[in-house]
């Protein structure tokens, strides 16, 4: 794990508000809703695979929505989102763990918890389908991957480099999601899904610039790229660079109106490779 000075101050400042909450009562035990399955059946549909962000604001945002979590989130699945990521982090997302189980309620799909697990105790505190652990913050990959399967959650580990991909790989990932901001700098930069997922593809075709193929990857890793995809075009240059699905919270949240259409926000998305002329 980094050390804290390396970090932007906000990133600083959302760990040590991590590392200073309880975990929870007891050990959860958590039915999922497979996330693949949730893929497949988008893809069946003609729908680029969205996991669109219940998102009410970020160290980044420019503005907050105070919407009810359900509602947006059945706006959403409206706008044909596979699954939906709720961020849980209460003191500098205004999430809750309380939004999550509302919306894994009230919504068919599957739900990741999005917030910053760094212990293994962190992870018992809300049910979801799906549980973030974000490689830069985890010393005992390995060990938390098997802790979240052992509770039932699908881990989906986060990435933002080549090494960062080794490692989830190495600790038994399945679902990797390549965060195109860098938590260091909080900087948004596309370039690095296209540069990190060639290496988390054993097939040829997708073989990195060096022609190295990483030939110890199971070919069933479903790839994520998280961050930063704002409009139809951006969606295709993903998809072209190999990703299986594409997480996306502030081009659907639109923070800075505080009021547009979610449904509306989503379904130019999710409809991006079915509208290939828009080149917005
Ligand atoms: O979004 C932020 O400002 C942020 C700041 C510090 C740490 C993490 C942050 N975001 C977490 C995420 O990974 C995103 O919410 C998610 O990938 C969606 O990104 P976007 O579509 O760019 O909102």
């Amino acid at each position: 794990m980094d050390s804290d000075t390396e970090l932007a101050p906000a990133v600083r400042s959302i760990l040590e508000a991590a590392r200073g909450r309880s975990g929870g009562e007891g050990v959860v035990d958590v039915d999922a809703r497979s996330l693949p399955d949730a893929l497949a059946a988008a893809e069946a549909d003609g729908r680029v695979p969205v996991i669109a962000e219940v998102k009410p604001t970020s160290p980044t945002a420019e503005g907050t929505r105070a919407d009810d979590p359900v509602e947006l989130a059945q706006a959403m699945v409206a706008g044909g989102a596979a699954a939906i990521s709720v961020l849980t982090e209460p003191t500098h997302f205004d999430g809750s763990p309380e939004a999550l189980t509302r919306v894994r309620e009230a919504v068919d799909v599957p739900v990741l918890r999005k917030d910053f697990v760094l212990e293994e105790d962190g992870m018992d505190v809300v049910e979801a389908d799906l549980l973030l652990l974000i490689a830069r913050f985890v010393d005992d990959l390995e060990g938390l991957v098997a802790a979240a399967r052992e509770r039932g959650f699908q881990p989906l580990v986060e990435v933002h480099d080549r090494a960062e991909l080794e490692r989830a790989i190495d600790a038994g990932a399945e679902i990797v999601g390549v965060n195109n901001r860098d938590l260091a700098r909080l900087e948004v930069e596309l370039e690095t899904f296209e540069s990190v997922a060639p290496h988390a593809r054993r097939v040829t075709g997708l073989e990195n610039a060096n022609g190295d193929g990483v030939s110890d990857v199971p070919d069933d890793v479903t790839l994520i790229a998280e961050s930063g995809i704002s409009s139809p075009a951006d969606v295709r240059r993903m998809r072209e660079a190999g990703a299986d699905a594409l997480l996306v919270g502030s081009a659907i949240m639109d923070h800075g109106t505080g009021d547009s259409d979610v449904t509306e926000n989503t379904r130019r998305l999710t409809r991006a490779e079915s509208t290939a002329g828009d080149s917005t």
